[in-house]
């Protein structure tokens, strides 16, 4: 359905076309005299070029259509613009993120309302973890998606925060709902030939008890970060100093007041049954199977959450890399060889990386001092968690051990990691 109004030309809308400056500039002096001139005080600005990037230009008080007024920006992407706005119609604040006017950011925001839909559609209690669309239209050019406004990024929050790592058990709140949002079972498709009937009437059961989730609705999220972590309010306490993590002690540090979260940031989703473009994620949170071209699905979001968790303990990416060989190496650092199974599949362009195409050429392949530096101030992966934790600690070590295997197919889903020990025995 979505395709076809993908192809199909939108009918523009009234206020979709500018007034000309005459117009704006007789409804900006007659302003709020009588009924039509307040309808005039809504209009939009004049039309105006894009910038370079192709980025709308706006300026603050001014209508994005006469629905919505543009209160501040509240973040910028690869996409677009995100603004915060006035919704004159449902008299609230909505977070609109308007697309860039380039065919490439216009097509990959189509496929993010396809999605966002698809999650609304299957969100019957109202319970996710996806951040919420309100609605969407093509502004001069420009995609526009409505969203719910949330609160800042787990990312700004530790910036603003001095990297301060946060509490082990805000950390299991955060990742308990970033494992249900992506939940899987997607195994009961699977299982359905071998099982016997009861069993089958009992996952069945299991199935429809749970919320649906994004891997169960085969969606892959590939893009998986602190950036793209929301918390849903704003608001936060302040506590007094706590040891920072790389040195020195922090006169205060905060907390937010709730725990709730939800993710955003759907332009890089794939459907399961699509085809996949080989490189995906952002660099830290890149799972070895997509460096190495061995093909990637739902594990490789699950890498991804295993990455966030380290750094919401630490304070710190867990991967500060910008480069393929150097990020093996790190990985190997934190967790041990990689199997030489992955190494032999490995495609082509990835030889460059191996010796006697069984082991990592490190450091002798390292393009610099400071990048064997950098990956020999990397610890274990279980040093780096106890230097920051004292309670269930070596249950988060194993979960986290769990999330980051190497072999995709040996990775835990996030079913599995929702019923892992470090979720469920919270007295540890
Ligand atoms: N619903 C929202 N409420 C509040 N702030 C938001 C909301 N959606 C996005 N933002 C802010 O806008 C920023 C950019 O949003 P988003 O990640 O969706 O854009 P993008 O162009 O797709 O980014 P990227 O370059 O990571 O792909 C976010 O990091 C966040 O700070």
């Amino acid at each position: 359905m979505m395709e076809q109004e993908r192809t199909t030309k939108r009918r523009r809308l009234a206020w979709d076309v500018a007034p000309s400056e005459a117009e704006a500039q007789r409804a900006l002096v007659v302003g709020h005299e009588g009924a039509t001139a307040a309808a005039a005080k809504h209009v939009s600005p004049p039309r105006r070029d894009d910038d370079r990037e192709g980025h709308y230009v706006f300026n603050l008080g001014e209508n994005l259509t006469p629905r919505y007024k543009i209160l501040s920006k509240m973040g910028e992407g690869t996409f677009g613009r995100v603004l915060e706005c006035w919704d004159r119609q449902t008299q609230e604040r909505v977070a609109i993120k308007v697309v860039r006017s380039i065919r490439k950011y216009r097509d990959a925001a189509m496929i993010e309302i396809d999605v966002l839909q698809h999650l609304a559609k299957n969100d019957k209690g109202g319970s996710s973890h996806c951040v919420q669309i309100r609605n969407w239209f093509d502004y001069r050019n420009h995609i526009c998606i409505v969203f719910e406004k949330l609160g800042p990024s787990l990312f700004d929050f530790l910036k603003r925060n001095k990297y301060c790592p946060f509490p082990v058990d805000l950390v299991r709140e955060f990742g308990r709902q970033l494992l249900e949002s992506v939940a899987c079972f997607c195994f009961l498709a699977s299982f359905l030939p071998r099982v016997s009937f009861p069993f089958f009437v009992l996952t069945l059961f299991y199935a429809l008890s749970y919320p649906t989730d994004m891997h169960d609705l085969r969606l892959i999220h590939t893009d998986l970060k602190p950036e793209n972590i929301l918390l849903v309010s704003s608001e936060f306490i302040k506590l007094p100093g706590y040891k920072r993590s790389s040195s020195g002690e922090m006169p205060f540090r905060c907390l937010p007041k709730s725990s709730a979260i939800k993710l955003i940031d759907f332009g890089s989703t794939a459907f399961d049954n699509q085809n996949h473009s080989s490189i995906v994620s952002t660099r830290h949170y890149r799972a070895p199977e997509v460096i190495l071209g061995l093909g990637w699905s739902y594990p490789c979001d699950m890498w991804s959450v295993g990455c966030i968790l380290v750094e919401l303990c630490t304070g710190e990416a867990l991967f500060q890399t910008h480069e393929n060989l150097e990020h093996l190496a790190m990985m190997e650092r934190a967790l041990g060889p990689l199997p030489e199974h992955m190494i032999r599949r490995a495609s082509r362009g990835t030889e460059k990386y191996f010796r006697r195409g069984s082991r990592l050429n490190w450091p002798e392949g390292a393009v610099s001092r400071e990048s064997i530096k950098a990956v020999k101030k990397l610890d274990r992966l279980k040093n780096m968690v106890s230097l920051h934790v004292d309670r269930a600690r070596s249950t988060l070590t194993d979960l986290l051990h769990g999330l980051l295997r190497y072999d995709p197919s040996e990775r835990l889903t996030a079913r599995q990691a929702l019923n892992h020990p470090f979720f469920r025995n919270l007295n540890e």
